[in-house]
């Protein structure tokens, strides 16, 4: 199995592109899922950020306010750090689980949806492929102002706070092109999804375990065979 990275700017179509890979019959893993399911009360990260950023980032349920909270970081860049120091730990456990159980049913690749890839690049070296879903720069402020109720002012910010999506796109092995049709994205993550299907580079980790696997029962093999009094 190989891991594939998925990632892209604010707004330019991931989560819509990683919901296509799935119906596809793709493993993906969204980080984005994970990182709301860290933080329901009853869970450490959510205890730690109370004690951190106080009742007022709660909701009357109990539940983290995620505005509130992302107002917060996206104004004070050291809180960012501090809320990432809680929950970076935990996403990263609850990412290992999922990549297991994927291995363990034989996957050949997995997507992982990381929005951030480039900015943090801490999980980089793990990947195999980079996809970035890419669209031009004024599709991006649209749909992201329809899609979160932003003045043009708020939404450029927003885009301006992350790396531009150029650069993310030079440093891609795959770029799918999300400027335009739903339609014409589908058809190039269609050729992308068999293409990646075909790769070999499942090979080397399934070949390393089983390799590994009969190193092990051979040991226990004739450890036993030693061991034991023959008839
Ligand atoms: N090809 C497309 N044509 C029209 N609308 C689209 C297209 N692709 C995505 N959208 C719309 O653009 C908005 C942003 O898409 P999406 O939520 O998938 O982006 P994202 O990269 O996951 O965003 P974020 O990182 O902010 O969560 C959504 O409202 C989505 O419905």
């Amino acid at each position: 199995m190989f891991l594939v990275g998925l990632t892209g700017g604010i707004a330019s179509g991931k989560s819509s592109v990683l919901q296509l890979f799935q119906q596809l019959g793709c493993a993906v893993i969204d980080v984005d899922v994970i990182a709301r399911h860290i933080v329901q009360p009853g869970y450490p990260a959510h205890r730690r950020i109370v004690e951190a950023f106080g009742p007022e980032v709660l909701l009357e349920n109990g539940d983290i306010n995620r505005k509130v909270l992302g107002d917060l970081i996206f104004k004070q860049p050291n809180q960012r750090q501090l809320l990432n120091a809680i929950t970076h730990p935990e996403i990263c456990k609850e990412m290992m689980k999922e990549t297991f159980k994927c291995f363990l049913q034989g996957r050949r690749y997995v997507i992982l949806d990381i929005p951030l890839l480039f900015e943090t690049r801490k999980l980089l070296r793990y990947l195999k492929r980079v996809i970035v879903v890419y669209c031009d720069r004024d599709t991006q402020l649209v749909r992201l102002m329809e899609r979160n109720g932003l003045s043009l002012k708020d939404a450029e910010a927003r885009i301006q706070a992350q790396l531009p999506l150029k650069d993310k796109v030079r440093m891609a092995n795959h770029v799918l092109d999300n400027s335009g049709q739903w339609s014409d994205t589908r058809r190039q993550a269609i050729l992308l999804h068999a293409q990646l299907e075909r790769s070999l580079e499942y090979l080397p980790l399934r070949l390393g375990v089983l390799v590994g696997l009969a190193s092990i029962t051979s040991f226990l093999y004739l450890l036993a065979r030693c061991l034991l009094p023959s008839p």
